[in-house]
């Protein structure tokens, strides 16, 4: 999706913009996973099917959400997955307080990328950075390569929360953006003793599971 494009479906804001606190988050992955489809249907409700166009650059959408009660704003910045953009979208990872990190359960190199996602993400973005992998397109149930325990695996191994989304049927897409949300919210305003928000806790308990995988 071209930036134009981009630039038209911003929007969640408001017009007390400036009241509240700002996250920026940021979508990654390679081309074609699905990273502006998912910002699409988290910001719109709906998926625009149709022939890939893909992301030229960066760009971003503000979105307001209601985490226990309070306004939250999130900034989502959406980046073109190819490589020839790489050196452009570093530039962003330092001022990210959270990324999600996407693959393609259909396509086996973006999940065997993954790895060195992580290594850039280690590389260029802020140490305390909040991850989540994200396993989307789990709407293809008949094309899947990526079964859902290896992706929970390669989470485990990195200490991230996992969960497979559906850019199209909307499955979890609010829940990993609700979840990232309330994290950044509650490491904000954590009083010494309080204990600590676990969001791979809490992913695991509310994310929906697709009924597709276990032949896999
Ligand atoms: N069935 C299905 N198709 C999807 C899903 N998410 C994205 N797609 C399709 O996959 C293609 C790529 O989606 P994009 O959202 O443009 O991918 P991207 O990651 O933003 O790609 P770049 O901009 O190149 O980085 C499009 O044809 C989408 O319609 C999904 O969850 N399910």
């Amino acid at each position: 999706m071209d930036l134009q494009r981009l630039d038209s479906y911003q929007g969640g804001a408001g017009p007390d913009f400036h009241e509240h606190v700002l996250y920026k988050t940021i979508l990654v992955g390679d081309s074609g996973v699905g990273k502006t489809s998912l910002l699409v249907q988290f910001d719109q409700g709906k998926f625009i099917p149709g022939s890939f166009s893909a992301t030229l650059g960066i760009g971003f959408t503000n979105k307001v959400v209601t985490v226990d009660g309070m306004r939250v704003k999130l900034q989502i910045w959406d980046t073109a997955g190819q490589e020839r953009f790489r050196s452009v979208t570093h530039a962003y990872y330092r001022d990210a307080q959270a990324l999600l990190l996407l693959y393609d359960i259909t396509n086996k190199s973006s999940f065997d990328n993954i790895r060195a996602w992580l290594t850039e993400i280690h590389e260029y973005a802020q140490r305390d950075v909040v991850i989540m992998l994200l396993g989307n397109k789990a709407d293809v149930s008949s094309e899947r390569m990526i079964r859902s325990e290896d992706g929970e695996m390669l989470a485990r191994e990195y200490g991230v929360p996992f969960m497979e989304t559906s850019a199209k049927t909307g499955m979890n897409v609010e829940l990993a953006f609700l979840a990232i949300a309330k994290e950044l919210k509650y490491r904000a305003g954590r009083q010494a003793n309080e204990p600590s928000f676990q969001i791979r806790d809490y992913v695991e308990s509310q994310k929906k599971r697709p009924s597709c995988c276990s032949f896999l």
